[in-house]
């Protein structure tokens, strides 16, 4: 509205004569009219990925200790993988930590059943993609996301560590992603473990004989991944690291600790 001197207010800024716009902010808010081509640009998508980033932390960031567990999509109810998922899925919840899943078919499903069935919490991040998908029946807790990398920040912020079972490309990117991101200190807690000795024993020994051999990893590298055929052994290797984690930030806090009250102390005595 313009006021009796020819001026128009709207919110901090200040209109007069031909600068005034012919229409309020509410009026091109609410006015559905017009190309909608901006919703498929940058700028936009920026706020989109700022807001499944807002989703995520806030749906996440109060859950308990969780692992998460990745492997194939395609993997059916009647394949011992999937029961091998199920059974880790079980054995995680029952020592207390929430299982996190790609919310799919498949592995996801399996350790989502397990987990949730084991009386734990179950939670799917599902992704959307080109076919459609519903969540697998076995999520408490869900989110779909856009893209993938915000849903892998997901996985590696709120997660102990990484389960792997036998799985394909999708998989295999999650596998190198965390072992990347715990290569290059980016994270420092968390065990990735492999689960199936026929599977990945292939893959395990050509990370020792040809990418170890060759130069392109350091000779320690492939500590970083563990193998094991057995879920019992898959939750005591989570849980040796977890106590590790915690005992170190205990050491890091009596250092620190230790090193205020010297300080304190030096200070009195100047003083
Ligand atoms: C291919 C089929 C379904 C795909 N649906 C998926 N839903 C959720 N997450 C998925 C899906 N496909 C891949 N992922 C992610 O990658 C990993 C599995 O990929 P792989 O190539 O099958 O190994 C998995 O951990 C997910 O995070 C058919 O029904």
């Amino acid at each position: 509205m313009t006021d009796s001197t020819g001026i128009r207010r709207a919110g901090p800024l200040t209109y007069r004569g031909g600068a005034i716009p012919e229409t309020t902010t509410d009026q091109r808010l609410l006015d559905r009219r017009g190309p909608a081509d901006w919703v498929h640009t940058d700028p936009w998508r920026v706020l989109r990925i700022q807001s499944e980033f807002v989703e995520g932390f806030g749906l996440l960031s109060e859950v308990g200790h969780s692992v998460s567990v990745f492997g194939s999509a395609r993997v059916k109810p009647e394949s011992p993988k999937y029961t091998l998922g199920e059974t880790i899925g079980s054995r995680l919840a029952e020592v207390g930590y929430t299982v996190i899943t790609g919310g799919g078919p498949g592995v996801m499903e399996a350790a989502n059943k397990g987990a949730q069935l084991a009386g734990g919490t179950s939670i799917g991040l599902g992704i959307e993609l080109p076919f459609e998908q519903a969540l697998n029946d076995y999520i408490d807790v869900g989110v779909t996301f856009r893209y993938f990398f915000v849903r892998k920040t997901m996985f590696v912020k709120y997660s102990q560590a990484f389960v792997v079972l036998p799985g394909g490309f999708g998989t295999l990117d999650e596998l190198f992603e965390a072992i990347t991101l715990v290569q290059t200190g980016k994270v420092t807690r968390f065990p990735v473990v492999l689960v199936g000795s026929d599977f990945w024993g292939g893959l395990v020994d050509w990370i020792h004989a040809t990418l170890r051999e060759e130069g392109v990893i350091s000779p320690e590298d492939p500590d970083l991944i563990r193998l094991t055929d057995d879920p019992d052994e898959v939750v005591d290797i989570i849980h040796k690291a977890h106590v590790d984690l915690v005992r170190r930030k205990f050491e890091q806090n009596r250092v620190a600790e230790t090193a205020k009250d010297v300080e304190e102390a030096k200070e009195a005595a100047e003083s």
